[in-house]
């Protein structure tokens, strides 16, 4: 049996154990409700403490009206799994189900996110951004080694433990596969997705693969160093992609795109293999670890100059990040039921434009009322 069909098993099977060994707990009993953490497509996230411990942890909260169950313990078996590696976010042994929700512990990131602490247009400082690329590069790895790939690397996805990211911690497994698992074309597309995705056709397939991680990997790696997006879609239709991919097919006489001269050739050289069109030569992410050593960005006056020119460029991006920010919102409302073999992929949901998710959340006090009937394995 090869490794990947060996680990489909072992989840297939800690999957069919979890379903079974569900018990029935009052969560009020329990847990005391502290707050409101954040919310993403599928349901939200709480704060909330174990009374008996007194212990802080984070409830993910997904609705069953969206939620098939077996996605709910896909995400909940995938986590697990990772959840030994340092720069993986912790889960618990403790899963339950309410009236209207599906629901697993985690460890609590009490800083936040990487989206949270990055301000539109301005990069973080590059200390910052290599501790990130680094402890990001280390959790793919790991992830990479096991044949799973995440599929949704993102900057709220990256949770932290402090402001300085000295502790960052990948999250959400909700679209994690194995690799080889078929994707299908998706609705629409983010900054994130790689372009043999962006390109898929209605009848065309994709075999998953962990480049697909290494390309976003690399596009947040720009993010976080510049506070904008590299392009809005990998497809030649835009502009910015367009000029970036014919740099890489020539780059000794092409010269480089305007928003990439702000990066050393040491970082160019870097982002060249993340990011490599073609998905077969695109390096692993832990190919960041080579240039942790060399500077990342220039820092002369010229060049300061040359990204202030392109400040009309750079505005775009900055929309882009607040266009991400709306549609991270308006993604609340969507559904997660169709089934987690079949694509339909994260990029459907950030289509959904004009719902208002603060008219449906429930307030904190609804959320914890409904926890009154759970059903919990709390081992
Ligand atoms: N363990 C945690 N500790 C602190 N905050 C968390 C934790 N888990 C999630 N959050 C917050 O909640 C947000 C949503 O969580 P998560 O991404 O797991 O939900 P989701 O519904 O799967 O979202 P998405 O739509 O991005 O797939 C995160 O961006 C983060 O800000």
């Amino acid at each position: 049996m090869s490794e990947m069909d060996e680990n489909e098993e072992i989840l297939q099977e800690m999957m069919n154990l979890t379903a079974k060994s569900l018990r029935h707990i009052d969560l009020k009993e329990h847990y005391r409700v502290i707050m409101d953490l954040g919310a993403g497509s599928y349901g939200h996230v709480l704060q909330v403490e174990h009374k008996a411990r007194d212990k802080s942890m984070a409830i993910k909260l997904m609705k069953k009206k969206s939620t098939k169950k077996e996605s709910f313990l896909m995400e909940y078996c995938v986590s697990l799994c990772l959840s030994s590696h340092p720069n993986i976010i912790g889960t618990y042994t403790v899963a339950f189900e309410t009236n209207k929700y599906f629901a697993f512990a985690q460890e609590l990131a009490p800083a936040g996110d990487l989206y949270s602490i990055l301000e539109p247009g301005v990069g973080l400082p590059e200390t910052i951004v290599k501790r990130c690329a680094m402890q990001l590069a280390e959790a793919l790895d790991f992830m990479h080694s096991k044949a799973l790939v995440h599929r949704d690397v993102k900057l709220d996805n990256i949770l932290i433990f402090d402001k300085d990211c000295h502790n960052i911690k990948l999250a959400d497994f909700g679209l994690t596969r194995l690799e080889g698992f078929l994707l299908s074309p998706m609705s629409g597309t983010l900054p994130y997705s790689a372009p043999e995705l962006c390109i898929l056709e209605e009848s065309d397939n994709l075999e998953l693969d962990s480049s697909l991680d290494v390309w976003a990997f690399g596009v947040l790696i720009f993010c976080i160093s510049t506070g904008y997006f590299p392009w809005d879609t990998a497809l030649c239709k835009d502009k910015n992609y367009e000029e970036f991919a014919l740099w890489q097919s020539n780059p000794e006489h092409l010269d480089i795109p305007s928003s990439w001269k702000q990066f050393t050739h040491h970082v160019l050289d870097m982002f060249q293999k993340l990011l490599k069109i073609n998905p077969d030569k695109r390096r692993p992410a832990i190919e960041v670890q080579k240039y942790l050593k060399v500077p990342w960005k220039k820092c002369s006056l010229k060049e300061n100059t040359n990204i202030l020119d392109n400040s009309k460029y750079l505005n775009k991006n900055v929309d882009n990040m607040n266009f991400l920010q709306d549609n991270a919102q308006n993604e609340s409302k969507s559904t997660r039921n169709s089934s987690t073999i079949s694509e339909d992929s994260s990029m459907a949901n950030i289509s959904a434009h004009g719902a208002n998710w603060e008219e449906q959340r429930p307030s904190l006090d609804e959320l914890a009322e409904d926890m009154d009937n759970v059903s919990l394995t709390d081992n």
